[in-house]
């Protein structure tokens, strides 16, 4: 069975943030992920780390100004300033953590300017910021996602992504394989675990039902089947990876909400 982590940012939102970390472990999870970090003291947060035995495996880069619209700043022209010291901030925030890698958003894709700029833009930042991640021992992902739940988002598929890894060519830049957006998207979920794993480009994945991103027992896909295809494919070519759980409970922010949609992870 792959080892999950729990995603604070969608799970357990019937708690206050920083009483997440308790929850979670509470319910048996070993490892937490969450979106932003930035509004808390990394020492803090290490501080609930600890207390509750729990790893930090994965947080995202400053996306820009999330509360205007903003989804990532690295594909943007004009904005490599602000993309640089974002990266800088997360990789302060991941060694306080311990956390090895980070999820780097790719931005809205901005009405009226060239794909070619923006991918450009794109390949450039990320060849910095995999430079900089490397010396401090970090990986960098980068995810697609469906536009469906993001519209205009820079990146939307597999493939894309993989062909950016290979272009920027760093060693630490990796693609962060959510399950969700890749159904919404492109569907055919255990070949293209099969196709991309033993790549060695995929640093993550993460799960949800679809269509609703409510618990993976919920919806259109058999995950317990595609458990043992990423079983069976990590044992195969070494993957030692982590799965998210990054889905908002059907039952709410009500108390015991998330823990109540649990059912499907014994199983
Ligand atoms: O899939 C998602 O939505 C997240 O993994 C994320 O980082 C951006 O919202
Ligand atoms: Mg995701």
């Amino acid at each position: 069975m792959p080892r999950f982590a729990a995603n604070l940012s969608m799970l357990y939102n019937e708690h206050a943030f920083l009483d997440r970390f308790a929850a979670a472990a509470a319910d048996g999870f070993r490892a937490v992920e969450y979106l932003f970090p930035y509004e808390f003291e990394a020492a803090e947060l290490a501080r609930r780390l600890q207390a509750h035995g729990l790893e930090q495996v994965l947080f995202n880069a400053p996306p820009g100004d999330w509360a205007a619209g903003e989804r990532g700043l690295a594909c943007l022209p004009g904005r490599e300033r602000e993309f640089r010291q974002g990266i800088e901030q997360a990789l302060a925030y991941a060694e306080v953590l311990r956390c090895p890698r980070i999820h780097v958003m790719a931005g809205l894709a901005p009405a009226g300017v060239e794909r070619s700029r923006l991918q450009a833009t794109y390949e450039d930042n990320l060849a910095w910021a995999a430079g900089q991640a490397a010396a401090a021992g970090r990986d960098l992902l980068i995810e697609p996602i469906n536009p469906r739940d993001i519209p205009g988002f820079f990146l939307n598929r597999q493939d894309e992504a993989h062909r950016v890894v290979q272009a920027v060519g760093a060693p630490n830049l990796k693609v962060q394989m959510d399950l969700y957006h890749c159904q919404v998207v492109e569907g055919d979920l255990a070949m293209k675990i099969r196709q991309y794993l033993p790549t060695g480009r995929v640093g993550h994945f993460q799960i949800a039902g679809v269509p609703q991103r409510h618990e993976p027992d919920l919806g259109e896909l058999n995950y317990p089947y595609l458990f043992g295809v990423i079983d069976e494919v990590a044992a195969a070519c070494g993957w030692t990876g982590w799965v998210g759980c990054e889905y908002r409970p059907a039952r709410g922010a009500v108390p015991d909400g998330t823990r109540a949609g649990l059912g499907w992870l014994p199983r």
